[in-house]
């Protein structure tokens, strides 16, 4: 018997309910969730009641006691260091409990070698500098979470228990739980979070983490007693079921859960340091004091660039009072104002291109570990190929 049917039956022993699917191997997705026959829309596939969550209130006592308790605004430990920390440090007795789910989840080897964060920096360091510009901005805010939350295991929470931060307390072993939780809660609001930050309702649910994400998914519905998720649509047996982990682009899937989705309505791209380059430090003072100052984005519904790329761009064509008049009567200056726009535009994209074909050029000798960056820089290439053809017909 595969472990994921094993997860499965131990999953009906704690009241877990699943209806018309099973788990499969999906190749380049790990295990997935299948219809084990045609489904309705609107069945229900998994009820999840709250006793087998893993959450705040299931941490064990003495690592609750050991770490401040998370609070608002980001003081205090934040659950996902807590839900780290429990993983950690399972007793025999809790992991034996929990042996079904342990033998399904990605190894330390599917992990450390997917998750951005994880690759060793000495063999990725040329790696992470080859991230587009949106991936390595949101992996720099996650490595300042993870070394936040790694400092308070090391230094307050395993001298509190007498363990120290070695072999199956290192760093490594804090990262790959850390990672696990990462890539497997769901949101979840109880009165125990309900006063703290997004970031900090957050679930483990055995079974309900097998199901991979697509731009559209079930429906995922939760109360205080229960966790439940819907068919969104008519599945034939053997079709793959999802979940939507949110409407996210393709760079902080990568650096979040390790994949690069060929498909992604939600995909936008980041063109912040090709605009910004064309930005004098005023200018960029004009904007940030008008909170223009970056995420200037393309994708497939705005090629031409997304609003606050245009009205960012149209400094360029004008003095800085008559910007400030159009910013706050919501004009864009009229048609030859966005001829200039689009001239800019093109300029600024032939840029980005030469860049993207540069990274394109270094990953292409940098081997299977490389893989999923250079995806992501082709993809990028041809949105940019694609503006740059839209712009130059509206130019004609
Ligand atoms: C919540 S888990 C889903 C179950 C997972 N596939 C497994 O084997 O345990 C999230 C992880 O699944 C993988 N995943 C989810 N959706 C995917 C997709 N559309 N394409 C590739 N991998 C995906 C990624 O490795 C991600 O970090």
């Amino acid at each position: 018997m595969e472990a994921y049917d094993e997860l499965l039956r131990w999953a009906s022993k704690q009241g877990i309910e699943v209806h018309g699917i099973e788990a499969k191997r999906i190749p380049g997705r790990g295990i997935g969730i299948v219809a084990s026959k045609d489904l309705k829309a609107n069945e229900r596939l998994i009820y999840v009641p709250a006793a087998s969550l893993r959450t705040l209130t299931t941490i064990r006592p003495e690592i609750r006691k050991a770490l401040p308790p998370p609070a608002p605004k980001y003081k205090g430990t934040p659950v996902h260091a807590l839900l780290a920390a429990e993983l950690l440090l399972e007793t025999p007795t809790i992991k034996k409990k929990y042996a079904p789910w342990h033998a399904v989840v990605p190894t330390r080897d599917d992990i450390l070698s997917t998750l951005p964060l994880a690759w060793p920096t000495s063999d990725h360091e040329k790696l992470h500098s080859l991230l587009p510009y949106a991936a390595r901005a949101h992996l720099t805010k996650q490595k300042a979470k993870f070394e936040k939350d790694w400092q308070l295991t090391r230094d307050v929470l395993l001298p509190k228990l007498s363990l120290s931060p070695k072999g199956r307390y290192s760093k490594q072993e804090f990262l790959y739980h850390w990672l696990l939780v990462n890539t497997r809660t769901f949101y979840h609001e109880t009165p125990a979070t309900e006063r703290l930050t997004k970031d900090d309702k957050m679930a483990l649910q055995p079974v309900a983490d097998l199901l991979n994400h697509s731009d559209e998914g079930c429906e995922v519905v939760f109360d205080t007693g229960c966790y439940s998720i819907s068919a969104d649509r008519e599945y034939k047996q053997g079709e793959e079921v999802y979940i939507c982990y949110g409407t996210h682009s393709n760079d902080f899937l990568m650096v979040e859960y390790g994949f690069c989705p060929e498909e992604n309505k939600w995909d936008e791209v980041c063109i912040d340091e090709v605009v910004l380059e064309e930005m004098s430090t005023a200018r960029k003072k004009w904007l940030d004091g008008r909170d223009f100052l970056g995420k200037y984005l393309i994708d497939e519904r705005n090629l031409t660039g997304c609003y606050r790329t245009r009205v960012a761009l149209m400094l360029l064509c004008t003095s800085r009072g008559q910007w400030e008049r159009w910013v706050d009567e919501g004009e864009d200056g009229g048609g030859e104002v966005q001829k200039m726009v689009d001239r800019i535009m093109v300029r600024v994209l032939e840029k980005y291109l030469k860049r993207c074909m540069e990274a394109i050029g270094e990953l292409e000798g940098c081997g299977p570990s490389g893989e999923m960056v250079l995806r992501r820089w082709r993809q990028i290439e041809r949105l940019v190929e694609k503006a740059l053809e839209e712009l130059k017909v509206e130019d004609n």
